[in-house]
This record gives C-alpha cells, structure tokens and sequence, in this order.
C-alpha cells in the first residue's frame, strides 16, 4: 500500500532491535541453541613485534542444519576461522561456543570429547599412506566413545565410500588413488562418524564436477536429515547454490553475512511492490541484500508522524497500523490503514522529500526490512534505465 507521508515529530527507534546490517543478517539466536557461536574474536599469530593481528571482532551464528559458506581472499582469516571453531587453536580473544561448549573456559579432556562430536575435511587429506582407503575412514570410528562391531563398522565405512563415489576403491591404499579419489576418502573420513558439525576447507577443489556435486548433495542430505552445522570454506563458485548463508571474510573481518534464501524470499516480495514494477527478481534480491532487518515488538513506532522520510520499509511479517491526525486536531490520530506480510510503506517520503504524515505502529510481533534513501535512489534510477533498455528494445523490433 501507496501512504502519502508528509508531516512529522520524532522517531523511538530505542523500542526496536536493529540489526545493523552489511547485508540481510540472519535472525540471531541468543537462547544458545546455535550449534557455532561465535562473539567477538580476535585471533593473533607471531609473538613480540612479530605479532600480528588476523581476526578482528568476528561474531559469527550457525545453527544446526545449516549450510554456511565461508569466502574471501586468500589470507582473510577463513581457515584460522575454521581451526578456531574446530578446536585445532587455542582461543586467544572473544568468547566461541561449539555445541555449547565454551571453548575458552574447557579442559583438554572436554576439547577431545567434543572433537569426537566434529567431523573434519581439511586441504591436506592426512591420509595414512599404510591403510586402505576403509582403513584411513574406519580411524574416525575407533575415535569414538561408543564402538560397534568390526563387521558393522567397517559395513558404515563401505557405505560412506560408495556414497562419495568410490564404492569399487574401497580397498586401495592412498598411493593408488587420484588427488580427487584421496579428497573423497577425506569427506567419508568426515562424515562416517555421524557428526553434528563438519568443518570442511576447500573440499571440492581437487574434485571435478560431477564429484564435487556428489559431495555436496551428501552435504546437504546431512544437513537436512541429520541437522548438521556445516561451515564451508571455498573458492569454488560451482557449489555457492548449497548455502544457506555466504559469509565473506575481509582482512580478518566478516565483511558481509548473507542469507540466501531470505533473499529469494524478499526478492519475490519486493517484486511484487509496485514501486519495484519492472525491476527483475534478480536484481530486487540482490537489492534486498542490502536491506535492514527489525524485530519490533507490539505497540512500537516504526514511522513518526513529522519526521523526515530516509527509509522505505517492508514488512516481512506481522502488522502494522497507520494513524492519521484527524483534521481537527493534531493530538487526536485516527487508524487509516492496516498493512500486512508483503506490503510496504514509507516510500514517497523518499521521493518527496516531505516528512512523514502518519505513525506507524507495529500491532503485532513484526519483522520489518528496510532500504536506506541512498540505496533507494540507486535502484529507483535503475529502473528508469531497465525501464529504458525495455522500451529501446521494443522500438527496435
Ligand atoms: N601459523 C601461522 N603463523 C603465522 N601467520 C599465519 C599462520 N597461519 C596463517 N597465518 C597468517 O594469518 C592470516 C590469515 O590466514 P588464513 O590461513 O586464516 O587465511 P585464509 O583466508 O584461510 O587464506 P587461504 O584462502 O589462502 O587459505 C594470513 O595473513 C596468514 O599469512
């Protein structure tokens, strides 16, 4: 729905929790029940003035069944990251939870017990050169607390080869194997154990495409049927459509946390707001990454009568209620409109540049995402130009 805005006084953004956001960041889950949990860490490596500084400040969510994946430059801090989580270094700065565990504050009898509990896919495979390749998978199983039989496990070691494509190899040692063959036997050896997080770096890369699909979509399987936490570090474009989230590390930071499919979703919605009329669902989902995520609570003001229009908001779910001063007093407001899940409002104020001429008040528990002037004014101007490559495309027909 189309508002008017125009007049205005003050905003109480205090009453709402505003996710600053670099991108669309996921609802945060502060119950611990998030499988990774990671708040504020530092890392350094070197001592005295070789010390020197590789994470800054990380704060990082992964919930169980979740797919993340982790990008950035070489020497961002993905895998110092990765090693942090996986309880290969010590925590130096900030505080990280891994099944929530405190790390910081664990024994190294806990570490161990909770490392049975990961499973691992690192570059280097760390094969063992002497056993086969059901031998090398069968040591993540002799790690564990709780053994079944010989016969068992070594049926749950075959199992797991053949998922990952290596069924007629199961006997091979490492020196007959291809790098990608090698790679595979790593990803049983990370999996065979059932864990409840898998931390793999670059476990595609050796593979060709087929494999690399194959391993995934066993990636996925476990994420989906097991709930798995899954924390991803590539470069390889081919599997980015597995994540649900893509994190993007930049000098030791988390430069942008996206979550994917809450952008699909927001993409379609946006789309179907008018003033987005002949922008693409692409392009709008890309948009939305842009976008800020609000919790607000009910009773609290997300729109101030009188104040200066700077955001267009979507509402993602919940209600909302319009008022309007009613025409004899400025003091007496009157409830002009209720929006829902997929409506809109507070976008003409940004193309006036009139203040606001109603409160908006959430009336329920409601998520609301919203797009600065600035970025407004760049999609706007976007769609004049999609607009015009439509128009020029038809009269060249
Ligand atoms: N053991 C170490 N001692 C000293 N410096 C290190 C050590 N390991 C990594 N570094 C440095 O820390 C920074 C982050 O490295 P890290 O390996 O975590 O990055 P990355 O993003 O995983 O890189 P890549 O994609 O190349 O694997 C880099 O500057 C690297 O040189």
């Amino acid at each position: 729905m189309k508002l008017p805005f125009r007049n205005d006084r003050s905003n109480n953004p205090s009453s709402a929790r505003t996710v600053a956001s670099r991108g669309i960041t996921p609802e945060i889950a502060l119950d611990g029940s998030a499988a990774i949990d990671v708040r504020g860490v530092n890392h350094y490596y070197g001592t005295g003035d070789a010390r020197k500084q590789v994470l800054h400040d990380n704060h990082l969510q992964v919930q169980p069944g979740e797919i993340v994946i982790m990008t950035g430059q070489s020497g961002s801090g993905k895998t110092t990251l990765l090693t942090l989580i996986g309880t290969l270094r010590r925590v130096q700065e900030g505080q990280l939870n891994v099944l929530g565990q405190p790390l910081h504050d664990l024994s190294q009898v806990n570490i161990g017990n909770l490392r049975k509990r990961l499973g691992f896919i690192f570059q280097a495979h760390n094969l063992f050169g002497s056993l086969t390749a059901q031998q090398n998978v069968r040591m993540a199983l002799e790690l564990q607390p709780n053994r079944a039989s010989r016969r068992e496990e070594n049926e749950r070691c075959s199992k797991m080869l053949t998922e990952v494509g290596l069924g007629e190899r199961i006997h091979y040692k490492p020196s007959g194997l291809s790098g990608g063959q090698k790679q595979r036997v790593a990803v049983a050896r990370g999996l065979v154990h059932q864990p409840d997080i898998l931390l793999a770096d670059e476990p595609t890369a050796a593979l060709d495409e087929e494999s690399g699909r194959q391993v995934v979509t066993l990636f996925q399987r476990e994420a989906r049927e097991r709930g798995v936490a899954i924390v991803i570090v590539t470069h390889d474009n081919r599997i980015l459509d597995v994540a649900d989230r893509i994190v993007k590390m930049d000098f030791g930071r988390i430069a942008r946390d996206t979550n994917l499919n809450e952008a699909a979703v927001l993409g379609e919605m946006l789309s179907k707001c008018n003033v987005f009329t002949g922008v693409a669902i692409s392009t709008l989902t890309e948009i939305s990454r842009s976008m800020t995520r609000t919790e607000h609570a009910p009773g609290d003001r997300i729109v101030t009568y009188g104040e200066v229009g700077d955001r267009f908001y979507l509402i993602r779910e919940g209600s909302v209620s319009v008022k309007q001063p009613s025409h004899d007093s400025s003091n007496d407001f009157n409830e002009v409109a209720t929006l829902h899940d997929g409506d809109y409002f507070g976008e003409t104020a940004l193309l006036t540049g009139e203040p606001r001429n109603a409160h908006v008040d959430a009336t329920t528990e409601t998520v609301t995402y919203s797009l600065d002037a600035a970025t407004f004014a760049d999609v706007m101007s976007q769609r004049k130009s999609i607009d015009e490559e439509v128009r020029s495309s038809l009269f060249a027909e």
